[in-house]
C-alpha cells in the first residue's frame, strides 16, 4: 500500500476533486457541464444528475475541491455570498435569534435587520472582542452565533475558539457561524477552531478575479449538510456550471495569491502607518493592532485588506487614485479603494455607523498584485492631493 502522504494547501487546491479517471476522456481539467438536464436510463433511473439546480458535474467539483481546501467534509455553493448567509440563516425559523458581531458586511448587517426581521427572526449586533459582553446577549431563542473575522471594515478580530467553547457551554445547539471571506481558509480555518458552519462570499479573495458572484458553505456536520442541502436545491440560489469552472480555476493559485496579497498589504499598511497623513491604520499583523497575539494565535497571516483614518479630504484622495480602482468589492488582483460610510456600508443605520466609527474619514484598501512601489506611489500623490 502507498503510504499516505498528507497533502499540502496547493496540492488539495489543484488536485482535490479533479481527478481525471471520473471521465471516460479523461481530461486533465475538469470538463464543463452546462447541460441544464441528464438523459435517464428508465424514469427515475439517473446517473448522479437529473436537472442543473439540483446538481451539476461542474459544481460539483467545485464543492468538493471547497471542502477538501477547508479541510471540511462537505461544500456547498451558492449564487452569492448573501445567498450562502441566506440558506445558513435558513437553517432558523420564527422566534429564534441571532447573536452577531456588530461590526460585520453592510449586507449582512442589511439581511439581518430588515430581511430576517420579517420571518420573526431577530438579532442582537455585539462587539465581538468583548467576550463576556457577547455571551450575555445570548437568550433563551438564541439558536445561532454570527462571527466575521477580520470584520469588515474595521478588522476586528474575534477569538473563534473562545466564543466556540463558551457559546457550546451554554447550550450545545447554538450553530456557530464564521464569515471567512476576508482571510480565506489558507490563512484561517473557523472550522478547526470549533466552528460549525464557515462562509464565504467566493467573489472575493476565492475567485480572486473579480469576475464571478457566488458564495459558499462548508461543515463538517453531515446533519447540517443534509438540511444545507435541501436548502440549496429547494430555495433555488445555485451558481452556474460556467461560474463553478471559473471559480475551480482560481483555487488553484490561491496559496500563491495570498501570500502575495499578505505581502503587498503588509507594505502599504506600514507605509501609511509611517505617513503624516494617516491618522490610524488597522491591520492584524501590525504591532499596534490591539489584537496582535490573537492574530498570531489564530491566524496564518493576513491578506490585502488595510483600512485607514485619513487626515484631510477622503474623497480628494479616494478622486486622485490612479491605480487604485474606487469601487466596491475586494479580494481580486486589482487594488480597490472605498468610503465605507457611503459604499459597502451605507445601509447600515447611522447610528450604528457611528457606534463603529465608520465615518468619511475611514478609508478600505483591499491592495491586489500590482507591483508594491507603484501602489506605495499612487497613495503617496493622492494623500497629497487630500491636503491641498
Ligand atoms: C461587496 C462586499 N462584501 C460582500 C460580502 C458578503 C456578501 O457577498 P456577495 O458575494 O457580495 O453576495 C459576505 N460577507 C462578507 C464579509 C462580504 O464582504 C464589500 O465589502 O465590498
Amino acid at each position: 500500500m502507498p503510504t499516505h502522504i498528507e497533502e499540502g494547501f496547493a496540492t488539495k487546491a489543484i488536485h482535490s476533486g479533479q481527478d481525471p479517471r471520473q471521465w471516460s476522456h479523461r481530461s486533465v481539467i475538469p470538463p464543463l457541464v452546462m447541460s441544464t438536464t441528464f438523459r435517464q436510463d428508465g424514469p427515475g433511473e439517473h446517473r448522479g444528475y437529473e436537472y442543473g439546480r439540483s446538481g451539476n458535474p461542474s459544481r460539483n467539483v467545485l464543492e468538493t475541491c471547497l471542502a477538501s481546501i477547508e479541510n471540511g467534509k462537505h461544500g456547498l455553493v451558492f449564487a452569492s455570498g448573501l445567498g450562502a448567509i441566506t440558506a445558513v440563516t435558513s437553517l432558523l425559523q420564527s422566534g429564534d435569534h441571532i447573536v452577531c458581531v456588530d461590526d460585520v458586511y453592510g449586507g449582512t448587517n442589511r439581511y439581518f435587520r430588515v430581511c430576517l426581521v420579517k420571518n420573526n427572526i431577530e438579532t442582537s449586533f455585539v462587539d465581538g472582542t468583548n467576550l463576556k459582553l457577547f455571551l450575555d446577549s445570548i437568550k433563551d431563542n438564541t439558536k445561532m452565533v454570527w462571527i466575521e473575522t477580520p470584520t469588515n471594515p474595521l478588522l476586528k478580530l474575534i477569538d473563534i475558539r473562545a466564543v466556540v467553547d463558551a457559546v457550546k457551554a451554554i447550550r450545545e445547539d447554538i450553530i456557530v457561524v464564521v464569515d471567512n471571506s476576508f482571510l480565506t481558509c489558507y490563512f484561517q480555518r473557523p472550522l478547526e477552531l470549533g466552528a460549525d458552519i464557515v462562509i464565504y462570499s467566493i467573489t472575493k479573495y476565492m475567485n480572486g478575479h473579480s469576475d464571478v458572484v457566488m458564495g459558499a458553505a462548508i461543515t463538517r456536520r453531515d446533519d447540517l449538510e443534509d438540511r444545507l442541502r435541501f436548502l440549496q436545491n429547494a430555495m433555488g440560489i445555485v451558481p452556474s456550471p460556467f461560474d463553478c469552472a471559473q471559480v475551480n480555476r482560481s483555487l488553484k493559485t490561491l496559496e500563491i495569491r495570498m501570500i502575495q496579497h499578505m505581502k503587498a498589504g503588509l507594505t502599504v499598511a506600514k507605509f501609511l502607518e509611517s505617513h503624516s497623513s494617516v491618522e490610524k491604520v488597522f491591520h492584524p499583523l501590525l504591532p499596534s493592532h490591539a489584537q496582535r497575539e490573537l492574530a498570531k494565535k489564530q491566524m496564518k497571516g493576513h491578506s490585502g485588506m488595510v483600512t485607514f483614518y485619513i487626515k484631510g479630504d477622503s474623497r480628494k484622495f479616494l478622486k486622485a487614485l490612479k491605480i487604485f480602482a474606487v469601487a466596491e468589492s475586494l479580494g481580486g488582483f486589482e487594488s480597490l479603494a472605498e468610503l465605507p460610510s457611503i459604499m459597502t456600508h451605507a445601509s447600515l443605520t447611522a447610528e450604528m455607523r457611528n457606534e463603529l466609527g465608520i465615518n468619511d474619514q475611514l478609508i478600505r484598501l483591499s491592495v491586489g498584485l500590482e507591483t508594491e512601489s507603484d501602489l506605495i506611489a499612487d497613495l503617496d500623490q493622492a494623500l497629497k492631493a487630500a491636503q491641498s
